[in-house]
This record gives structure tokens, sequence and C-alpha cells, in this order.
């Protein structure tokens, strides 16, 4: 039987997911969350119109001609509003930010006046109604500014505020258990025995998942023990995890547990295996409400399946609308061969092309356990199964990788 494709697989992860429940959270940590509920304006901004300048706010009709000698009867400076009604060649010293009074209707900038006493001499002219910022010239009591499923942007924040909200309504982040299997792994600075290397995956993976508005657990290592990976996968379960990520042990070997043990824990598979290059033994289920992605152990593949599959369903378990990668297009950098049955998606640098499109030349070796070749890569070119060899200049399909 055909292994599931690659968007086969992704509607299978995506399948039936909503998002996690709202949560309120202050404005100041409210950066890249996500929007539960359309905002509608608590206010209308600005509340009444307001001086866009330092000057004198006075009657368009008094300076129709020019000069025009005016009587300076007050002040109003932002926040100090003054209850005075101008009468015929009056003015009022005003500062930006000030309220004007509905008996003026244009200010004009000192620059364009010159004091003398308790007087103003205005030089120029100045059109009815400049220099106001009208009530409500920004937004409206009731306008909803920003839809429910926004990504949250440091713009949207000092928009909020001045809508009047300091604390929003976002969705819960998703939370991921992260564990690593294999009796081969120690840790980063240890001196490794004969045969041991060094577990790297999942610093990319948490440091990817947190990218992505996640929380990430990190579980330690499982030896390659049914017991060990089944007691490791209940404690993902009683931390409460929305995803448990595992790395390692997804394919044939004899030591290769973690789908063993998450069946006999009782997890539905919806798939395992796809045509997928790298990441072909990736295995996805449900354990109860807890999702399931069983990563290949490989570094390259562990991150190019993390990267297409983990970033989508933290995107719509957080609420957000664009859930999917980008695909881009590009200009192939060196010849690519004719691909096999499993989608490719090759590691590629980028560099911008003087027509537009960005020219994508696939790193030269491509084996899954490059870690060297996987940081240098900008972008993913994109192999659909047996598509065939392609030249370099010929268009191609491209996603970018994070540059953070
Ligand atoms: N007979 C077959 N063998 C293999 C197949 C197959 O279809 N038939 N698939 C191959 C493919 S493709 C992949 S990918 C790997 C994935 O296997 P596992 O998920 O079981 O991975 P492991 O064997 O546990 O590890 C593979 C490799 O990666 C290293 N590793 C594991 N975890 C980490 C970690 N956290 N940090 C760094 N490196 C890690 C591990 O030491 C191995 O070297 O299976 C092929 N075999
Ligand atoms: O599919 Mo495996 O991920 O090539 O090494």
């Amino acid at each position: 039987m055909p292994l599931m494709t690659v968007a086969d697989a992704l509607a299978a992860v995506l399948a039936g997911v909503e998002p996690l429940p709202e949560e309120p959270v202050a404005l100041e940590s409210a950066h890249r969350r996500v929007l539960a509920r359309d905002l509608p304006s608590r206010r209308t901004q600005p509340p009444v119109a307001m001086s866009a300048m330092d000057g004198y706010a006075v009657r368009a009709a008094d300076i129709a001609t020019i000069p025009a000698r005016l009587q300076v009867i007050g002040e109003i400076a932002a926040g100090r509003p003054l209850e005075r009604a101008l009468q015929t060649g009056e003015a009022l010293r005003i500062f930006t930010g000030g309220v004007v009074p509905d008996s003026a209707d244009t200010v004009v900038i000192q620059e364009d006046t010159e004091r003398d006493g308790n007087h103003v001499i205005v030089k120029e002219a100045t059109a009815p109604g400049k220099n106001i910022r009208p009530a409500g010239v920004d937004f409206r009591e009731g306008d909803v500014l920003i839809r429910a499923s926004s990504h949250l942007t440091d713009r949207h924040l000092s928009l909020a505020a001045g809508m009047n909200y300091p604390d929003l309504p976002v969705h819960r982040r998703p939370t991921i258990a992260m564990l690593a299997t294999g009796d081969e792994l120690v840790l980063p600075g240890a001196t490794p025995g004969p045969g041991q290397i060094i577990l790297s995956n999942g610093y990319a993976l948490r440091a990817l998942a947190r990218g992505e508005g996640a929380e990430a657990i990190d579980l330690g290592i499982a030896a390659d023990t049914m017991d060990a990976t089944t007691a490791a996968i209940r404690r993902a379960r009683e931390s409460g995890a929305d995803i448990l990520v595992t790395t390692g042990g997804a394919s044939v070997g004899d030591h290769d547990f973690v789908k063993r043990a998450l069946e006999a824990e009782g997890v539905e598979i919806a798939f395992w295996r796809i045509a997928l290059r790298p990441g072909k033994p990736m295995m996805h289920g449900r354990l109860g409400p807890m999702r399931v992605i069983g990563l290949p152990g490989n570094p390259v593949s562990s991150y190019i399946c993390a990267f297409l599959f983990m970033v989508p369903l933290i995107r719509a378990l957080s609420g957000r609308e664009d859930v999917h990668h980008c695909i881009e297009p590009a200009l192939l950098g060196s010849d690519v061969s004719a691909n096999q049955a499993r989608q490719d998606y090759l590691r590629a640098r980028l560099t911008p092309s003087t027509d537009g499109l960005p020219v994508a030349t696939p790193i030269g070796h491509q084996d899954s356990s490059l870690m060297g070749k996987l940081a240098a890569a900008e972008a993913l070119v994109i192999r659909t199964p047996f598509a065939p060899a392609a030249s370099k200049g010929e268009p191609c399909a491209i996603i970018k990788l994070s540059l953070s």
C-alpha cells in the first residue's frame, strides 16, 4: 500500500483541532498571543476634537484678512480643557493635544503668529479645520479594530491600550511535552562513552515550539525499554500537555519502543510512516485529549517533521487563522535529480536575485543526520513525489525556514 501523502498527513494532524479555551492576559504579556474574540473599542479616539499643533485656536472668519490682531483670552494645554467660548476677535493659546473648543474652527501654528502682550497677530492665512483632529478620526466606540484569531503584533498592543483594554481575551497557549528516547544519548557537556552521542534534537524543537507561542516542557531521555518509555508517556499525560512530541525510536528496529508503548497505553494512531523525506517513520495519534507526534530520531528528520506538522498544530490549537507555512516561488540554484515516491524537502540556501525571485540552492549533501547542513539552510525546496529532474534556473516552490 502506498504511504500516506504529506498533505493527507497534515490534514489528519489538524482534523478536529479546536482552539484552546480563552483566558485573560495583561496587555504587557499579550504580544504574539492570539485574540479569542472580536475586540470592539471601548471609546472614541480622540474623544473630542483636539489640536494637532502648538498655536492659537481661532474662528476662521476672524482671520479672513491677514494680518489679523486677536485678543488672547486663555490657554488650553493637553488634559486641561477650557470652558470658554470664543467671541469675535478672540483667540485661545492652545498646545498639541489640547481640546479645541466648539467655538473655534481652526488652529494657527505659532510660527505663523507674533505675540504682542495679551494679543496675537496672525500673519498667515489658515484654512478652516486646519490642525484640528476631529473626534473619532482614529476610531469610534464599538468599532471592531482587532478581529478574533489575530496574532497580536506590537502595534495591536498599543491599539488595544488606546481602546481602553488593560487585558485581552486570548487563547490558552498549547503545552508541549518533549521526550527523547535512546540509550545512546547523553546531555551536552558530558563525555560520551563508546557509541554514545550527544542529545541535540530537543533544543531546536523546543525553541521552534516556543517561537510559535507554545510552552515546552522537557521530559528528558527515556531508555530504550518498554517500561521507561511507558513511564515517560504517563508523565506526559499527568503534566496535562496538549501535545506529546517524542524523538527517536519511531522506526522498525528491535529497540524502537515508542509506537509499541503508545499503543499499549491506548493511543489511537492516525498514521505511522508517510511519504516524506526526511521523516518517513513519523507517527501521529491521540491519547485521550493529548495529541502525539512521534518524530524520527535523525536530527534533520525530527526538525523537518516538527516544522511541517508540529508548527501548524500549535498554530491551530492557539486559535490562529494563518496555520499553514507560506509556500513561495523561487528559482533553482542548481540542477536537481528526479524525485522518488516520497515528497522531499531539500535543505537549501537562499540568495536574492535581480528579477525578484530568490534563488534556492539545495545544499550538496542531504542526509537526514546532518545538523551542520540543516543549520546552514535558509529554506526547504519542495520536491513532489516523482517530480522529474529539473535544471538550474527553473522555478521551484520553497518554504522559508525561521532565521531566529
Ligand atoms: N529497516 C529500516 N530502517 C530504517 C528505516 C526503515 O524504513 N527501515 N527508516 C529509516 C529512517 S528514514 C529514519 S528517519 C530512521 C528513524 O529511526 P528512529 O526514529 O527509530 O530513530 P533512532 O533509531 O532512535 O535514531 C536515529 C538516529 O538519530 C539519533 N538520535 C536519536 N535521538 C536523538 C536526539 N534526541 N538527538 C540527537 N540525535 C538523536 C540516533 O542516535 C540515531 O543515530 O530510521 C531509519 N531506519
Ligand atoms: O526519512 Mo529518514 O527521516 O530519511 O532519515
